[in-house]
């Protein structure tokens, strides 16, 4: 029997340590981190917010706008989707409406972070968090509502840059009695802090690298050695495609033609090999029996 997404994510954590997770704004980015061997995909609530919307990662997007991204990449792909839920998109029967529409679109499991519901990127200043116990049951909630228990729940804590790292690891354990299955500190700053974590948790602890932040672009080498067991690059992928945007934008703009930035750009055949494309034709030709030079 197929493995359920849940499985598979759990799989990915034990095959691959740390787990390289690659995020995908899109369902073609998706394509493209599979085919070049990633085993794990993220659906970030910054790319929702930025990418899909034009917004800042300020909690303004809903339930609804992250799991239509959701269905859009588990539509192109069999690699298991870790999705940023926020803070889990309200309380209690909310959470537990979260679980179930995520696991509904294909997502292999979600983070639910203890932010205060107007949140704001974890590398920002100002962060305020929710006391240990109405996290908990956040985690409660969530574990609670699964239809499959290999859906994965994995607790975000912003306490490190809150309260510190003593009461960060005592909110992380509290998360995992609390039925938290992995454990995401966030804004960590020092390799030896994941080691902590994961130490004190006894579960895959991830480590979010991403660009700008407050955690260094630390390698997976080294992540290994500290026992981290997933590795997330949740926006590098947009980053790289913004800055290729703008310029193009720009040249075709100021230049009045695209000739300078040409060599930047996908080719046609390289997109179309990472569509599949020429599959679908060939499809379209056996059923239709539409053969070459014949009318
Ligand atoms: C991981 C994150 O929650 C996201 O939404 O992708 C962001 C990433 C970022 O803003 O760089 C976060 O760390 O808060
Ligand atoms: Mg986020």
């Amino acid at each position: 029997m197929r493995q359920s997404a849940g499985q598979r994510l759990r799989s990915a954590v034990e095959a691959e340590r740390p787990l390289q997770v690659a995020g995908a704004i899109n369902a073609y980015a998706a394509m493209m981190a599979e085919q070049v061997g990633f085993r794990a995909l993220y659906v970030s609530g910054a790319g929702v917010a930025n990418a899909s919307f034009g917004l800042p990662d300020l909690g303004i997007t809903s339930l609804n706008d992250c799991v239509e991204d959701v269905r859009r990449l588990s539509s192109v792909t069999e690699l298991p989707i870790l999705v940023d839920a926020d803070t889990g998109f309200g309380s209690a029967f909310q959470i537990a409406r979260t679980v179930q529409q995520m696991e509904r679109a294909g997502a292999a499991g979600i983070h639910i972070e203890d932010q205060v519901a107007a949140k704001r990127c974890g590398h920002r200043p100002n962060k305020a968090i929710v006391s240990q116990a109405e996290m908990t049951d956040r985690i409660r909630a969530a574990a609670d509502a699964r239809a499959d228990s290999q859906f994965v729940i994995m607790a975000r804590t912003d306490a490190l840059a809150v309260e510190g790292i003593d009461r960060a690891i005592e909110r992380a354990r509290a998360c995992v009695e609390a039925g938290a299955d992995m454990i995401f500190p966030e804004a960590v700053t020092r390799l030896e802090d994941y080691k902590a974590f994961a130490e004190a948790v006894q579960v895959p602890v991830l480590a979010n690298i991403t660009e700008f932040g407050l955690t260094p672009l630390f390698t997976t080498e080294q992540l290994a050695s500290a026992g981290v067991g997933l590795a997330l690059y949740p926006l590098s992928a947009f980053r790289a495609m913004s800055a290729a945007a703008l310029l193009v934008y720009k040249a075709i703009r100021e230049e009045g033609t695209q000739q300078s930035v040409i060599d930047r750009m996908q080719t046609r055949s390289e997109l179309y090999a990472f569509l599949h494309y020429l599959d679908y034709e060939q499809r379209l030709d056996r059923l239709f029996g539409i053969e070459k030079g014949v009318d």
